[in-house]
């Protein structure tokens, strides 16, 4: 039988300050000791028990027995036969858009001469080896193989590892395998969880360690990328990727059908998912409600969906300029508009990690196929953290040249500077040049 909670309308004006921050409370308290003590645990061991550490956490978490890691190269050279046209078909042309919209983020190299005889340069490298992780706990994702492996290929990173926990078989789908080698991906693993994190940061006997890690996944697996991130001295990471997150902003005239089959396409993620509506309309809001109801039942994730329900929150504002105030202080992975001239709202909505314009702009849109990224920071890191892009596979780097004369006409600058920090041989190296040839 399945439990819907009970999903009240909420008004957000005459709330005091404490009862406002509760609404808007993500469902995981961020600084949970048990799970960080955990999850330190699981890196330990896998940082000083290599292969053998890593393949007894996929028994235990994943149930999968494994002697081997990697997956075969015939696996992955026989996945595009393995997968039906449909699905062939599908992935290609999401590949496409996604190719597509990457490609022109391209950065490009720089070149100032900021004063005569002094030249500094902005240049792009990519990043050398890269691990990708694919979430597979409890949905299969494709799609996160090509959000990941499209921008490391057009990067052009010499190595570009993906790790995905693999199913009780043992096994990677084949339609995963089809999006990896669509990106030119040949060195893929069978593992997940914060063991997979910890391995391609420090690395194991099978797994060569990486620069940066890259990809979303659950509460474990964020843990292990921060974790990694403090204590791996080289290895970075993109952002923390967690729990699924969508906000709607809609107007009266928006439909009720269409939120509730969006604020459900998120909440099906995962019970720790969070998914909110805001709306000046006490009658869109009610509607809302009662299409939840209705609609939760038919999906084949039904009880994780319900479960996930218990953290939305239907908020009733005065007007849609407070829902953008409220947007931009939560800061969601997701945000819709559905509201009239939606478009006239983007300017103030600086602040959330993809933004969909319109009531024919389904969040689901650029989760598989519109050409955006769907590696978006969440639990209000879009304050800080941006999308998942193409120059996020590039380190930036500077370049400066100084000639004779140019060094001459900065001298003065740069030893005065030097003396009033009481750095002496930062300014004998440039006195020591210039008195040289005068
Ligand atoms: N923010 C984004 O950009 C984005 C994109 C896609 C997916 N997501 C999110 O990624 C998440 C995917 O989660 P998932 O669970 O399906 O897959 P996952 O691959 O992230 O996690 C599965 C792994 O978690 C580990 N694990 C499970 N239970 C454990 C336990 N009790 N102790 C230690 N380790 C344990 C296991 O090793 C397992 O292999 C969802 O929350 C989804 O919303 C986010
Ligand atoms: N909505 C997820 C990001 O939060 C991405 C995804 C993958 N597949 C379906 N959805
Ligand atoms: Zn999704």
């Amino acid at each position: 039988m399945l439990t819907i909670p009970s999903i009240a309308v909420q008004q957000w004006q005459g709330l005091g300050q404490s009862a406002q921050q509760q609404l808007l409370q993500r469902p995981l308290a961020e600084q949970d000791s048990a799970l960080k003590q955990q999850v330190q645990t699981i890196c330990e061991a896998v940082k000083t028990g290599g292969d053998k550490a890593l393949l007894g956490y996929t028994q235990s978490f994943d149930c999968a027995t494994l002697t081997e890691l990697a997956v075969a190269p015939e696996q992955i050279a026989s996945a595009e036969q393995a997968v039906s046209a449909d699905v062939r078909a599908a992935i290609d042309a999401a590949y496409a858009n996604i190719y597509a919209f990457h490609q022109r983020q391209q950065p490009r190299d720089i070149v100032v001469e900021t004063q005569q005889g002094v030249t500094c340069e902005q240049r792009f490298a990519a990043l050398d080896a890269v691990g990708l992780y694919v979430p597979g706990g409890s949905a299969v994702l494709p799609s996160t193989a090509l959000m990941l492996g499209i921008p490391a290929q057009l990067a052009g990173c010499r190595r570009v590892v993906l790790v995905s926990p693999p199913s009780a078989s043992g096994e990677l789908p084949a339609a995963l395998l089809y999006a990896a080698k669509r990106c030119g991906i040949s060195e893929i693993y069978r593992c997940g969880g914060a063991q997979a994190i910890a391995a391609l940061a420090y690395g194991t006997e099978s797994i060569a360690s990486v620069d940066k890690i890259f990809g979303p996944g659950n509460r474990y697996v964020t843990q292990a990328k921060q974790y990694i991130a403090n204590s791996v001295a080289g290895c970075s990471i993109d952002m923390p990727a967690g729990p699924s997150e969508l906000m709607v902003i809609a107007d009266s005239r928006a439909n009720p059908r269409y939120i509730a089959a969006d604020l459900l396409s998120q909440a099906e993620h995962g019970a720790d998912s969070q998914v909110l509506l805001l709306t000046p309309s006490l009658a869109l809001a009610d509607a809302v409600v009662s299409e939840l109801r209705q609609q939760v039942g038919s999906l084949s994730r039904a009880d994780i969906a319900a479960q996930a329900l218990a953290n939305s929150r239907i908020i009733l504002v005065n007007a849609i300029q407070q829902a953008i105030e409220i947007s931009q202080r939560y800061a969601p992975e997701h945000l819709s508009l559905q509201l009239e001239d939606a478009e006239q709202w983007l300017p103030q909505l600086t602040r959330a990690g993809s933004i969909f314009v319109g009531d024919y702009t389904p969040e689901s849109g650029g989760d598989y196929a519109t050409g955006t990224n769907h590696v978006l920071p969440t639990n209000g890191y879009a304050k800080s953290f941006s999308s998942l892009g193409l120059t996020d596979f590039y380190r930036r780097y500077t370049v400066q040249t100084v000639t004779a004369d140019g060094l001459r006409q900065l001298a003065p600058t740069i030893t005065t500077l030097a003396n009033l920090e009481g750095l002496d041989a930062h300014a004998r190296a440039v006195s020591i040049r210039v008195e040289e040839r005068s």
